[in-house]
């Protein structure tokens, strides 16, 4: 399983999962931010992009093209429909996987309006040859249309009214450089601060009509990851059982007995990432742990311990990936109310057993 697939795989059933499900995607169009002020956090990204736009404002003209980078659900295409609403232009939505063809891109790249911002999701998921006619494109506003086929094949410019590229991207590092080389302003969209988070529930709340209060958004935004499609759909969930269980008003009371319910717990993890640690700390004493062996002991296939699981517990400075295996760190034990093993001697005998 990979997070960079959303568009053509509904995300896992998975309630801290980055990427958005079938629900997330009926509902987010109407939680967007629509403008710069409006859109929550990423201080140094939205200042930046301000200076961007603003001048190509003034000067009236077509703004650079932006490409922005970060993990599912941090606010890529939020941004992209600000970025046009600012400028007053239309914006054309498309993904690189949607992309087979240059010839593809070409037509879309050719019905252009002048001023338009074309959305390319996934940008790193482009065919070789539409990449290339996309460098073109991005420089000089330039397509070379081919025109028939074989030897007689010939190449036909075609000059392109000067439009802004958003380019969206998981994965900055797998871009060529020479695409990174073409826009002209990269945004690194960062996970979000629990303050942060709290507000994106707070203003989310006030869209969908619930009423929480000030704790309430703090437990939702503690168990949100960083990212706030997660804070929203938490809330959706949270909000479930307030009507339910009690009088419909979030309170952390409330939130804490509702996530409980659905197995995310305080910092977030949910089963799997639980099981995991757990696996890690009482079979193995805190490792080190191959992976294949910590997979084998929890059931699960080695990919999604490694590319579902782990890389959250990584971030959150509960789990090492070192070159002799898997190693909890000593907040784990603290997270799962564990006492580590004295002076760490656990492993030390095993460790040529289990290498990574
Ligand atoms: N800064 C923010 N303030 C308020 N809400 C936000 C912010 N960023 C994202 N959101 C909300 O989070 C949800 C997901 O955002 P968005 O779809 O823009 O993420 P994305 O980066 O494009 O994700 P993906 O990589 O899966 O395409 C949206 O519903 C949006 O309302
Ligand atoms: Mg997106």
């Amino acid at each position: 399983m990979n997070w960079d697939d959303s568009t053509d795989t509904p995300a896992p059933e998975r309630l801290v999962g980055a990427s958005a499900d079938r629900e997330d995607q009926a509902v987010e169009a109407a939680l967007r931010p629509k403008d710069l002020g409006e859109f929550i956090g990423q201080e140094k990204v939205r200042e930046q992009l301000d200076l961007v736009l603003r001048a190509a404002r003034a000067r009236g003209a077509t703004a650079d093209h932006v490409l922005l980078s970060g993990a599912p659900g941090l606010g890529k295409t939020t941004l992209s429909m600000i970025i046009a609403a600012e400028m007053g232009a239309p914006i054309r939505i498309t993904s690189g996987p949607a992309i087979q063809h240059a010839g593809d891109l070409a037509a879309i790249l050719s019905s252009l309006q002048e001023g338009e911002v074309l959305f390319l999701d996934e940008i790193h998921r482009m065919s070789r040859p539409a990449e290339e006619m996309l460098y073109m494109a991005m420089e000089d506003f330039r397509v070379d249309v081919i025109v028939g086929k074989g030897p007689g094949a010939t190449a036909i410019p075609l000059e392109l009214p000067p439009f802004t590229l958003v380019g969206a991207t998981t994965r900055a590092g797998l871009l060529p450089p020479p695409l990174r080389d073409r826009f002209g302003f990269t945004a690194h969209m960062e996970f979000y601060e629990p303050a942060e988070l709290e507000r994106v529930i707070h203003r989310s709340a006030n869209l969908l009509d619930v009423e929480i209060d000030t704790d309430g958004a703090a437990e939702i935004a503690g168990r949100s990851r960083g990212t706030p499609r997660i804070a929203n759909r938490l809330l959706r969930r949270v909000r479930d059982y307030a009507q339910v269980k009690a009088d419909g008003i979030i309170t952390r009371e409330i939130a804490a007995a509702a996530l409980q319910v659905y197995e995310v717990d305080a910092r977030g993890l949910d089963r799997l990432d639980r099981g995991v640690l757990e696996a890690l700390l009482k079979l193995f004493g805190g490792g080190p742990v191959g992976l294949s062996t910590l997979a084998v002991a929890v059931g699960e296939e080695r990919e999604t311990v490694e590319e579902v699981a782990e890389p959250f517990l990584v971030r959150e400075g509960l789990l090492a990936r070192t070159p002799r295996g898997r190693v909890a760190t000593p907040a784990a034990w603290a997270h799962l109310g564990l006492t580590p093993p004295r002076s760490g001697a656990a492993g030390n005998g095993q460790q040529d057993l289990f290498g990574a």
